[in-house]
């Protein structure tokens, strides 16, 4: 099994054969800048080879049966190597290693489930003999795998995220051509490796590494793709809906999170709540809260709850069991923060807390006095950087959560029963979370946006959904 000890070479993971190219690229430790590892990089001829061979094993059997039993094997061996993939994780995430290994806990989850699921794809009748004149046909509905599946995942989840993308994926029968992100390969490797191990016939996986940009490219210029599955930024999920045409694209995106704090709530709850929610992997989580609208009257009271419970975040090497946040993903992604934040003060807003840079780490910070057309609260941070605001109406508050781009999940802390259907009705997202956080997922639950934060829905079930064609069969008795 792999490790990322020393600096190991990576080959591309082609109908089930490891390929290393003669380019090569670094994968680097976000803690220490080292070089962790190699990895190679794609050209066109792999890529076709990768779609060419996804598509030929669809014609080998691969029973519903059989994928489940796949897929709980790879989930028992993923669990046995927890640690093992933690360690990679904070590596070449800079994920703190408690927050990584509940990743992994998490990424064994959506396999086991997404097993389960490979038993339970089924169609439905159709009564077309009620239609005049059919009275003597019946009809049924049955599920078919779409193909080819092209998974594009992003850097800052890049176990459970790529499980939520072919553990589906296998489980309806497709094959998968995995493209993970650039600075964050290593896991999705040693996931094909756990899949090989776990009887995956040769060819349901192939796993390309290079630029995304270019991969990106020739896997939208292949035909024999008959699907793309992407998470990411919003910027490439709109240029994959533009040149996919049309074949199925799903896609996860990006978020400018709110969670609402009512006058009503646990005010312990929600700060110690929030301030987890805020940070957790650097802030770098697409339902990380952002902006946190709070009733005038309980202001000062939660910000001082909200700073005694960030003031004991520690920031510092991920690789230590006493690290809350880590590293940024890169510098430059710390230095953009830094600077939207001093955009900000500049603009009127106050640091409440934090707001310093040292490298790629950047404190928690608290910012107050901030208005919705600051980058802070208009733009998605994906950083540790929350902005807290204050509302008096319900109306008012649910109009400022709407006022935004982005639609994937939001938080509402009220015991208020009325405000809080109203705003299950009212509120412009994929997931309202009430009593906690927008930061809440369990992997079987479903999970997607609207507006610019995507379309189509991820947890096995209804990933599963996509990931096949609905067909009916007609019999004329
Ligand atoms: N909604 C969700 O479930 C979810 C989950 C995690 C992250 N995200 C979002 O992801 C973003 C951060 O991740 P990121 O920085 O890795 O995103 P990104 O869009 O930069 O990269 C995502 C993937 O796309 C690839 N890529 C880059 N250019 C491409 C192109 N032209 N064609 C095809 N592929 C290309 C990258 O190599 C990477 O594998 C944030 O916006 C975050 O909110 C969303
Ligand atoms: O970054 C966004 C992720 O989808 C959130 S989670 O890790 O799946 O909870």
């Amino acid at each position: 099994m792999s490790t990322i000890t020393t600096d190991k070479q990576y080959g591309l993971y082609i109908n089930g054969k490891w390929e290393q190219t003669a380019d090569m690229m670094e994968v680097v430790n976000k803690y220490t800048q080292e070089v962790a590892a190699h990895i190679s990089v794609a050209e066109k001829e792999h890529v076709d080879a990768a779609v060419q061979g996804a598509k030929e094993a669809l014609k080998s059997p691969f029973s519903p049966y059989a994928r489940y039993e796949v897929l709980m094997k790879a989930a028992q061996l993923l669990v046995e190597r927890r640690d093992e993939f933690a360690q990679v994780l904070a590596v070449e995430v800079g994920k703190p290693i408690r927050e990584s290994r509940g990743e992994i806990e998490r990424a064994a989850q959506t396999l086991v489930i997404s097993a389960e699921e490979a038993k339970r794809i089924h169609g439905e009748g159709i009564p077309v003999e009620s239609a005049q004149g059919s009275e003597n046909r019946m009809a049924f509905t049955v599920r078919v795998p779409v193909g080819v599946i092209a998974a594009i995942t992003p850097f800052n989840v890049p176990v459970n995220l790529v499980c939520h993308k072919i553990g589906p994926a296998l489980a309806a029968g497709n094959s998968v051509v995995l493209k993970p992100a650039e600075v964050t390969p290593i896991c999705a490797l040693m996931l094909a490796e756990l899949l090989e191990e776990a009887g995956l016939p040769k060819g349901r996986l192939q796993v390309l590494t290079g630029e995304g940009a270019t991969i990106g490219e020739w896997l939208l210029e292949n035909k024999d793709v008959n699907m793309f599955t992407f998470t990411g930024s919003p910027r490439v999920g709109e240029y994959i809906r533009s040149k996919a045409g049309l074949r199925k694209v799903a896609l996860e995106l990006g978020n400018n999170s709110a969670t609402i704090v009512h006058k009503d709530a646990n005010l312990e709850q929600a700060a110690a709540l929030i301030a987890q929610k805020s940070f957790n992997n650097a802030g770098q989580v697409c339902i990380s809260v952002q902006r946190v609208y709070v009733q005038e009257e309980i202001f000062a009271s939660f910000i001082e709850l909200l700073k005694e419970n960030t003031e004991k975040l520690v920031v510092g090497d991920p690789s230590s069991e006493a690290t809350d946040i880590g590293p940024m993903i890169r510098l430059r992604e710390a230095e953009r923060v830094e600077s939207w934040v001093g955009e900000a003060v500049e603009q009127g807003a106050v640091i409440a807390l934090g707001g310093k840079r040292d490298g790629a780490l950047y404190e928690p910070t608290i910012l107050t006095n901030v208005h919705d057309d600051m980058k802070v609260c208009r733009q998605e941070v994906f950083g540790p950087v929350v902005s807290v605001a204050t509302y008096q109406e319900i109306d008012e508050v649910i109009a400022k959560v709407n006022d935004s781009d982005y639609g994937l999940q939001a938080g509402l802390f009220t015991n208020n029963l009325q405000f809080a259907m109203k705003a299950a009705r009212e509120i412009e997202v994929g997931g309202l979370i009430v009593n906690d956080a927008s930061a809440y997922r369990v992997d079987h639950m479903p999970y997607g946006g609207v507006k610019n934060s995507g379309n189509g829905k991820e947890g096995p079930k209804y990933a599963i959904e996509e990931m096949t064609e609905e067909r009916i069969i007609v019999l004329n008795l």
